[in-house]
């Protein structure tokens, strides 16, 4: 049986039944690639994670599942050990029986700027398009949603965000393996959000009009993305690495940005934060040992990439389909 089934079933009777129709082949092709190399050994950490009661669920302030009593100390350390098997950590923070995973990323940092300018998610059916290990997926649910699919095409993330659910098994919350090129127009969820993925998409205004593509009409579409100072022509494609990221194609402004949006039929954009990421918001810790935002900046002046472009700054849009 497919690891996906539970999936299969909650759509089976929503509004998201026509994703049946080119999911399961697509998740099957994935499931017969993956099984093997670092998946397999992942795998292997989500089969082993220890088996504890289920009764503590924190997701409005944070996400934290399980007290620490509910363990012994020895399933704890082996609880650590198996994680840790997992890492790099980036987007979190999750504690799991008083374990904290201490992510590179204090995500819950960007979940407070987006929350207070978003409709309520109360029985809404909502997508997170490159959702990482699923951090605000569980936001998401704490805030009422009905039904929560991230999708993003790691494969460590996805074994990241099993690990997690295993101490809360959801059967609302899913992480999809798939990217948003592999979805079909959906035209269903009320709330699309989409952080941190358009600088990576070499044609961001295809992008945009994907993430159209998957909201009902009068949808919301909340969209988080690094943007620069200037006028609605101001874009930025840097020449080679934006803070050493060799993957990021188009720096808009936010002039730009909602000029685009615009052209792809969204209606009332509006930029609600604006803030530039801190040192303290992205991090190396014992959970992310690779270089981290301190290394990609310029060290004698820290408005500035160590490649000389402007240092990060990210918007938040909130606009309608
Ligand atoms: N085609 C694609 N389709 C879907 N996802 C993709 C695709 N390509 C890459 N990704 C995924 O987009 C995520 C971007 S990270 C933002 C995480 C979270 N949203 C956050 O706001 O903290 C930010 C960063 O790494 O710069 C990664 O998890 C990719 O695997």
């Amino acid at each position: 049986m497919s690891r996906f089934q539970s999936f299969y079933q909650q759509i089976a009777g929503n509004k998201l039944l026509h994703w049946l129709e080119t999911l399961p082949a697509q998740l099957k092709r994935w499931e017969q690639d993956a099984l093997h190399g670092d998946f397999k050994q992942w795998q292997k950490v989500l089969d082993h994670l220890p088996v504890a009661a289920k009764n503590h669920v924190e997701l409005k302030q944070k996400v934290e599942f399980g007290l620490p009593e509910d363990l012994s100390d020895g399933q704890k350390q082996r609880l650590e050990a198996l994680l840790r098997q997992l890492m790099p950590w980036r987007k979190g923070p999750f504690t799991l029986h008083g374990l904290t995973i201490d992510t590179e990323w204090r995500s819950d940092w960007k979940w407070d700027r987006v929350l207070p300018h978003i409709s309520s998610l109360k029985h809404r059916t909502v997508l997170d398009v490159g959702c990482g290990s699923g951090y605000h997926l569980w936001r998401m649910k704490g805030e009422g949603a009905d039904f929560v699919v991230g999708i993003d095409p790691s494969q460590l993330f996805y074994c990241q965000f099993e690990a997690i659910k295993h101490f809360h098994p959801d059967p609302t919350v899913h992480l999809l393996p798939i990217g948003i090129d592999e979805m079909p127009q959906l035209k269903a969820f009320d709330t699309v959000f989409s952080m941190g993925v358009l600088y990576h998409r070499r044609s961001p205004i295809d992008f945009l009009a994907q993430l159209k593509q998957q909201l009902r009409p009068g949808g919301e579409l909340v969209l988080e993305t690094l943007v620069i100072e200037g006028d609605e022509q101001a874009v930025l494609v840097p020449t080679d690495r934006y803070a050493k990221m060799r993957n990021v194609w188009f720096i808009p402004s936010t002039a730009a940005l909602l000029l685009w949006l615009q052209r792809v039929g969204f209606n009332n954009a509006k930029v609600v934060d604006l803030s530039v990421t801190r040192v303290d918001e992205q991090r190396k810790t014992s959970w992310m040992e690779n270089e981290s935002l301190i290394d990609f900046l310029d060290p004698t002046d820290h408005s500035k990439t160590i490649e000389g472009y402007p240092a990060p700054l990210r918007a938040v849009i909130v606009a309608q389909a």
